[in-house]
């Protein structure tokens, strides 16, 4: 793969595909951690007196603008990190994005707004991708895919168009897979990984290939209630991803058939509702209340997580062991944080949302191996596919 270093950009309008997919609350950004890393890249373009043209998506809007998902808080926080001004155009690949590029100098930033205000970028159907990506094609000379955090997504500007500009990869992408590679080249073992969060379909997705190289899988997060309920648990009203209980169902036997340790919660902390003063309180699994919602992994279970994370050689981790920005359900998660700190393992944390509950819950990031900018990036590069943002770079 070519890196920036190959491509002559001095002068060139050079695109750069990166995950700016930062937490907010309201507007504010709550962890920037996703546009510090990709800092690096865009500065060392502007050194070499690149046009910069900088493009992301925010969250899942559904194919049209929608204001509570604007790019333009992270433009804002893009210039004072960078220390200069960031040309935010209002569109994607419209009249505004052509007059923003345009009125770059050599060395300046440009921002998009929302890749995913355009139903080109996410579409299934690769007419409709390629007809957005041309579009996107006609306001760069080259291409520079940095966003690691979606290169498992084939979308437009992660997939197809590179295809039609000189591409070369980023330095965060790069630095990303070296790192990952040492989990899947002879991992020391005993190798666990731990999942959470609430992407419980894509996750759940990643589990059969996972049964093949993990030594044991920890689940929390929103994923533990499919499993709960798959060996017979009522689990009220917490997410369920009802048409995948057979699924499901099919790990634990292969799990069982393979020797590979599934460790589940022993109790979770239940709630009256998706809001931090509920009345919520630890409950053991097979006593969930019909009418509360699992919002944390119970204490017993953190202690249970807690070891196993501890007897562990290799650990990943994707995924909050509950909803951690709501302080009552937070300590699942800051119990997982703090063994994988005690732990003699080699640790990788890694996906928006776990790298922001690591560093809200105040821990410092040195006490990690690595903190991955991709959680399902992380987790399909683990399984061993070739995804679609980097096989698009290498050919
Ligand atoms: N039991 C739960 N119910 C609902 N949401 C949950 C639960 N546990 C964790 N979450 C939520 O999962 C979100 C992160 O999920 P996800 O995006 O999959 O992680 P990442 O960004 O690290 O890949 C957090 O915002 C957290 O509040
Ligand atoms: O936040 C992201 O992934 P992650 O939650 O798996 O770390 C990426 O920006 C990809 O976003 P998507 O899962 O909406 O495609």
């Amino acid at each position: 793969m070519r890196t920036i270093d190959d491509l002559d950009v001095a002068g060139k309008r050079v695109f750069v595909r990166a995950d700016l997919n930062v937490p907010l609350d309201g507007g504010r950004i709550t962890d920037d951690g996703r546009i510090r890393a990709a800092l690096p890249t865009i500065t060392a373009l502007r050194e070499r007196g690149a046009r910069v043209v900088v493009a992301a998506h925010l969250g899942r809007p559904k194919g049209e603008p929608d204001p509570a998902y604007t790019l333009h808080p992270v433009a804002e926080r893009l210039a004072e990190l960078l220390g200069a001004e960031v040309a935010f155009a209002a569109d994607t690949a419209g009249p505004s994005a052509r007059a923003a590029v345009q009125g770059l100098a050599d060395g300046q930033v440009a921002l998009l707004e929302n890749l995913r205000f355009e139903a080109g970028e996410t579409s299934k159907d690769d007419a409709e991708r390629g007809e957005f990506a041309d579009r996107l094609a006609a306001l760069a000379d080259l291409y520079v895919g940095d966003g690691f955090g979606a290169v498992h997504r084939k979308h437009a500007s992660v997939y197809d168009l590179p295809q039609r500009l000189p591409h070369a990869v980023g330095g965060l992408v790069l630095a990303e897979v070296e790192v990952l590679k040492r989990l899947t080249e002879d991992p020391e073992r005993p190798y666990t990984v731990v999942l959470g969060g609430a992407k419980v379909s894509d996750k759940l997705a990643v589990i059969a290939n996972l049964l093949n190289t993990a030594d044991r899988l920890v689940i929390g997060g929103g994923m533990v209630f499919t499993f709960l309920k798959a060996k017979g648990y009522e689990v009220g009203s917490s997410l369920l991803e009802t048409d995948r209980l057979d699924t499901v169902a099919g790990y634990l036997r292969d799990a069982e058939r393979r020797g590979v340790e599934i460790v589940l919660p022993v109790d979770v902390v239940a709630a009256e509702a998706f809001a931090a003063d509920a009345p919520h309180a630890a409950v053991p699994v097979d006593a969930i209340p019909a009418d509360r919602m699992g919002l944390d992994i119970g204490p017993e279970s953190a202690k249970l997580f807690a070891e196993k994370v501890k007897d562990s050689r290799t650990v990943f981790w994707n995924g909050p062991m509950g909803v951690f920005e709501m302080e009552p359900y937070s300590h699942g998660t800051r119990a997982l944080a703090q063994a994988l700190t005690e732990s003699p393992a080699f640790t990788v944390v890694g996906g928006g949302d776990s790298a922001a509950a690591v560093r809200a819950l105040g821990f410092d990031e040195a006490a990690f191996g690595h903190i991955s900018t991709g959680g399902g990036a992380s987790l399909e590069y683990l399984e061993g596919k070739d995804l679609p943002g980097i096989r698009a770079l290498r050919d």
